[in-house]
């Protein structure tokens, strides 16, 4: 990789302007040289005047011999004289001053306006800020500041600068901190690994930073660094726990150095109760977090596993059951903690509305739950119940602690969780913690779906640890429009390639061989087709793909299908996003209540003081007025499978082709079908289909589970 350079200058012409992003070309005057050089980069207000400083690398034009400077961040340097301070403010290089404050506030201070901001913020109400106002202005200012320092220092050890403010962010309330950034910056000199602990930095990163601040390799932090990210990586990737032979292995490769070197710092980590032990053969490691989470969700398990008093249920009225549906209710009837699986149409909701309803009319409190907001909506729309998201129904706060523990548990008698495989290790133990002692739980889900995105097995580990009632379904039921979907998603987890019929009125198969699967003119013709398909169906197709990559890959049709369902027609936009943007938001924040999986409709860009994306997700509002909030927050018209867990859509349109080889698998095809309601577009190869079904994709996940419920 080149090594990444600064350069300082002044904007003497904007050459190119992206119209729905922030990517901007620019000619800048270089400071203290008489040459004008070409500037790329993303700097949503950049303008004539401003003083910059930006760091990236130099690369050579297309097509011409001449070079130009690729900036990774833009930051306009602190100006000086009233004027700038104004234009520099209207800019928007501090968070809670617009266009209005900027000038109020340039008009009472002028060119001591920073000197105020830094002295004595309080007297910003001078110049007629109110105290709301004041409050966002001054943390707005701190933020400002602090990622300045934290800049230059990133700089210095070879880090891209655009990740101060998420370093900030990491470290600030760290009570080591107080909020001082040269405190921060002092420490990380100290032990640069802190920083894998930020999102976009990781080991390497810190690892090169370490490099340059002339860190040995065999330095003791460094090993342990390596340690905790290789058990992180494990976790990503579904484990909880890490064998021995495994962990020594991929540390080795990453850290070069060698195993008694590891194993020394193991047991020095083992001790400090760094990391947690399990003894065996071989032995195992984890993370302290994951496995005292395992041992306690075990416990709470085994304490839930006995009988309970049967519970009378009656079928709504005119429903005629099915003595599977009779056999199954009667096992759940007399458990304090059951599950009821089933794949798609078989009769899950159907069978969770029929307990709900029958413990209401008994005078039983019932709370319905699901660990993704779309889930909840369709339980509540199933039952005419209330649900909640888990998230909502544990009254998680800041940082993700829960308001519902063990010592302030939900109020209900029997809790009802719906889509339970999407329950990882953290979800589960959090959910079972604030489960009174005295409750019931049905747990009802498809043990066929992908497991969870994070660590951990937990249903499939509930039934296999043999302590917990499981009611199967197995029938199919459902002969509503859709009823076509059931039926080929159960042959596909079968392994039975199904009949695909491009008549279909509900499953129509589009051959992906006839229009080039692996050209770049395959995606115009799928979007065309996913464009029509929609306008019959009356509401936009959600697209589904395997992967991100390849013309058929989701980041190729994400941009196209936008362009068609939300083109550019001069709405106002902010950054990557536009008014009437589909999105996802890609993870858990808890400060604004949204989660990893969400999805809305961008219905406002506000500009001003407070500038915000406004998203509606269904439920409720929010607004992500930060940029570092934002990068959570992606288009959503074509996710990928792994994503699109737990949702359902009228119409999908799913794509799997051969190019997308290593992820095909019957369970991954099975959930991306099983997320259509009414209408399935299968855009695929016989041959791929084939090569999925030959997989089951199951994947064993190291965990402990089943055994710790078990023993
Ligand atoms: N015994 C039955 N007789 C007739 N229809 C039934 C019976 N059981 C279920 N159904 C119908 O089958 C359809 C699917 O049932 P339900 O929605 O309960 O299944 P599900 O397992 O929750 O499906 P999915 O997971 O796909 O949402 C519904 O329309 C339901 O009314």
């Amino acid at each position: 990789m080149p090594e990444m350079q600064t350069l300082i200058g002044q904007v003497t012409r904007l050459i190119f302007s992206g119209k729905a992003d922030s990517f901007r070309i620019f000619e800048v005057q270089i400071k203290g040289a008489n040459k004008r050089e070409i500037v790329t980069g993303e700097w949503q207000r950049a303008r004539v005047g401003a003083n910059i400083e930006a760091a990236g690398t130099w690369e050579k034009r297309k097509g011409k011999d001449e070079i130009q400077f690729k900036a990774r961040s833009i930051l306009e340097i602190v100006p000086t004289s009233a004027d700038s301070i104004l234009s520099w403010l209207e800019g928007g290089a501090v968070k809670g001053i617009g266009k209005v404050s900027a000038k109020k506030l340039v008009a009472c201070f002028g060119a001591g306006l920073l000197e105020i901001l830094d002295q004595h913020p309080e007297r910003i109400v001078e110049a007629g800020i109110g105290k709301k106002q004041r409050e966002k202005i001054i943390e707005g200012w701190k933020i400002a500041s602090a990622t300045r320092i934290i800049m230059q220092f990133l700089r210095e050890v070879g880090i891209g600068p655009e990740r101060s403010n998420a370093v900030w962010r990491q470290f600030k309330d760290h009570p080591a901190i107080a909020g001082q950034p040269a405190v921060l910056v002092a420490r990380l000199r100290n032990n640069p690994y802190r920083l894998i602990r930020v999102r976009g930095i990781g080991f390497s990163l810190a690892d090169q930073a370490a490099g340059k601040l002339g860190i040995r390799a065999d330095a003791d932090y460094r090993v342990d660094a390596g340690i905790e990210h290789t058990l992180q990586t494990r976790t990503e990737d579904g484990h909880v726990w890490t064998p021995e032979p495994t962990l020594l292995g991929l540390c080795k490769e990453l850290l070069g150095v060698s195993q008694e070197k590891i194993v020394a710092r193991i047991q020095v980590m083992q001790e400090a109760q760094q990391i947690a032990t399990e003894l065996g053969a071989p032995n195992r490691f984890a993370s302290v977090r994951l496995s005292r989470m395992e041992i306690s969700l075990a416990a709470k398990i085994r304490s839930l596993s006995g009988p309970a008093p049967k519970k009378t249920m009656r079928f709504p009225a005119g429903f005629v059951p099915d003595p599977t549906q009779i056999e199954a209710l009667n096992q759940i009837s007399d458990r304090k903690l059951a599950i009821l699986a089933g794949g798609p149409g078989m009769g899950k909701t159907t069978l969770l509305k029929t307990c709900a309803q029958s413990a209401v009319a008994s005078g039983m409190r019932v709370a319905l739950c699901a660990p993704t907001g779309r889930a909840a909506k369709r339980m509540n729309e199933a039952t005419g119940m209330e649900a909640k998201t888990i998230h909502r129904l544990l009254e998680m706060k800041r940082g993700g602690l829960a308001e519902r523990n063990r010592d302030n548990p939900i109020e209900a008698d029997w809790i009802i969780v719906d889509e339970v495989s999407m329950l990882d290790m953290e979800l589960a133990w959090k959910l079972f913690d604030a489960i009174p002692a005295r409750a019931r739980v049905l747990l009802v889900g498809d043990p066929d779906q992908l497991p969870s995105v994070g660590p951990g097995q937990v249903l499939a580990d509930l039934i296999a640890c043999g302590k917990v009632t499981v009611a199967r379904l197995s029938k199919i039921f459902r002969q509503q429009a859709g009823s076509g979907i059931p039926v080929m998603a159960t042959q596909v987890i079968q392994g039975v390639v199904p009949n695909l019929d491009p008549d279909s009125s509900d499953c129509p198969f589009v051959d992906a061989e006839c229009i080039g699967e692996e050209s770049e003119e395959a995606t115009a013709v799928v979007v065309r087709r996913i464009v029509q398909e929609s306008e019959k169906l009356g509401s936009r197709m959600q697209a589904l793909a395997p992967m991100r990559n390849g013309p058929l890959g989701t980041l190729k049709l994400n941009q196209a299908l936008r362009e068609a369902f939300n083109p550019d027609a001069g709405q106002p936009h902010r950054g990557r996003f536009r008014l009437g943007d589909w999105v996802i938001q890609t993870r858990n924040n808890y400060d604004l209540d949204v989660y990893n999986g969400d999805l809305g409709t961008v219905v406002a860009i506000e500009e001003g003081d407070e500038q915000a994306v406004v998203v509606d997700f269904e439920d409720r509002v929010v607004r992500y007025e930060d940029n570092e909030d934002l990068r959570d927050l992606d288009h959503a018209y074509c996710l990928t499978i792994h994503k699109s867990q737990g949702g359902q859509f009228p119409g999908v349109a799913m794509v799997a082709t051969t190019a997308h080889f290593v992820m095909l698998k019957r369970n991954l095809l099975y959930t991306g079908m099983t997320r259509a309601e009414k209408h399935l577009l299968l855009i695929s190869t016989k041959r791929a289909l084939q090569i999925a079904c030959k997989k089951s994709g199951i994947e064993k996940r190291d965990t402990l589970l089943a055994q710790r419920i078990g023993g």
